[in-house]
């Protein structure tokens, strides 16, 4: 197994950087530099120096000896100070040990894997964690590499075990006399982990929106002051204003972190006939983007009719506050008059969905739950059909188990794996 290092911090100047090794020779390695024996766990302050004996820096080196380390390997860290110079003249010197090669992006990782320290859930949740922008995804994302997702699938793995080893035990002794009705309680066990796929499969869609973020469309009719008023709600001029009607054509997006919630604001074209067939085509992107989004914010008064569809959740907000005496569900981006009630409305709405979320996350979550849930649902029908399909019953249930097992990489997964690591930085 080679030895790997990579900067585990990121790239520039910082108070400290982190430097990584792991493998057979990260011990021996970090000794070189940093002149003589380390104990097998422990911190020491040493002075780092190349082959030549020129100094490189003073720095902290961790040693953490195999399996007790996060890859499971022997593992050594520099703590180091975070000088790009400074970096860059450490890496080199490692480089030039024999047998020490440059890490992949998320190799440490990888080797955490293949040595049990991580499932194939928790990985995605590390790599989860490491892109969260807002306390809805850290949340989220430590869930998972917590092992919850791994917690539950092991559950239901362990019922649907127990119910094939019941079906089995009839089959085993068809021909004794063995109390034979074990249907009962089989159909109990799968009935528990359908409902529970059931529900975590329907989580899913929400999970996957706070992972990825909400969108939500700003509608209204031409100068509603939909511009101003995400520029307002994000705090820069990303769009540009005027009294000019038709002025925004292309949809702008903002980033932001809404009440802990990651989401992308979508400025639109203001809804209006036109000859124009520029702003036309802006304002046919404008519906299918506001129909595509998450939820929509009207600018238009009560009563005032809408030109894209309505749905429950959608909030209407009466532009231009600071011209009306009568307020309510008023805003005015220009002033900032009811901009926290709205930030508060969508806030409420989005996190009142957020609250069906489960603890899976992605599309691969949901495939393995579904194909496990197929096979479980087939076994139940056929159950029905009696003892003499038990064994095919038996295989069903066998099929789902599988599924299962897939869901944290116990198996069928090793062409997933470049797929999943490649999304990972250099040092994790
Ligand atoms: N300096 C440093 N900080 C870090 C990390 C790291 O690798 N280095 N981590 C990297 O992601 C995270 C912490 N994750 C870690 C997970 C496991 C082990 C580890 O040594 N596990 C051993 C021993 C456990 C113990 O001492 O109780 C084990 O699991 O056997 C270390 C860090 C965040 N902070
Ligand atoms: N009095 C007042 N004027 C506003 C307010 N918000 C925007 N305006 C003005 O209304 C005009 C249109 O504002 P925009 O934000 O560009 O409106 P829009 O809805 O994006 O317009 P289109 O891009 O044409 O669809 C500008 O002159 C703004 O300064 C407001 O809250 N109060």
């Amino acid at each position: 197994m080679d030895t790997i290092f990579a900067l585990a911090t990121s790239r520039g100047k910082a108070g400290v950087a982190v430097i990584r090794i792991s493998g057979p020779l990260a011990h021996a390695a970090a000794a070189r530099l940093g002149g003589g024996d380390l104990s097998a766990r422990g911190m020491t302050l040493r002075s780092l120096r190349d082959e030549s004996g020129a100094a490189l820096d003073d720095g902290l080196v961790l040693t953490f000896a195999a399996p007790a380390s996060f890859t499971g390997e022997d593992v050594a860290e520099l703590q180091v100070h975070g000088s790009v110079a400074g970096v860059s003249a450490i890496l080199s010197a490692l480089g030039r040990v024999p047998g020490l090669r440059l890490a992949e992006p998320g190799e440490f990782t990888r080797r955490a894997l293949e040595n049990g320290k991580l499932d194939l859930a928790q990985v995605e949740g590390l790599a989860d964690l490491i892109d969260a922008e807002t306390e809805a995804q850290r949340k989220q994302a430590h869930h998972l590499l917590q092992g919850a997702l791994g917690d539950l699938a092991e559950g239901w793995r362990r019922d649907l075990i127990r119910a094939a080893a019941l079906i089995e035990a009839v089959i085993d002794f068809a021909d004794e006399e063995v109390p034979t009705d074990v249907t009962p309680e089989v159909r109990q066990l799968l009935d528990r982990v359908d409902a529970d796929l059931t529900r975590e499969t329907a989580g899913v869609r929400m999970a996957e929106r706070i992972r990825e973020g909400f969108e939500v469309a700003i509608i209204g009719k031409p100068n509603a002051g939909k511009s101003t008023l995400l520029n307002a709600l994000a705090g820069r001029e990303a769009a540009i204003t005027s009294e000019h009607a038709g002025t925004t054509r292309d949809v702008i997006e903002v980033w932001m972190d809404l009440a802990g919630l990651p989401v992308t604001l979508l400025d639109t074209a203001g809804l209006r006939d036109t000859e124009d067939a520029v702003e036309g085509m802006g304002i046919a992107l404008a519906r299918k983007r506001a129909e595509a989004a998450d939820l929509r914010v009207f600018l238009a008064e009560p009563g005032e009719e809408l030109e894209v569809a309505w749905r429950a959740g959608d909030i209407r907000a009466r532009p231009k506050a600071d011209r009306l005496t009568e307020k309510s569900g008023a805003i005015s981006g220009l002033t900032g008059e009811g901009l926290d009630w709205l930030v508060a409305e969508i806030g409420r709405e989005l996190s009142d969905r957020s609250a069906s979320a489960g603890i899976a996350t992605r599309d691969r979550h949901r495939a393995a739950m579904e194909r496990a849930r197929a096979g479980l649902d087939a076994a139940r029908s056929i159950l029905e059909r009696g003892p003499e399909m038990y064994d095919i019953a038996a295989e069903e249930l066998r099929n789902a188990i599988r599924a299962l097992e897939s869901l944290v990489g116990r198996v069928d997964v090793e062409n997933l794996l470049d797929e999943i690591f490649a999304s990972f930085c250099l040092g994790k």
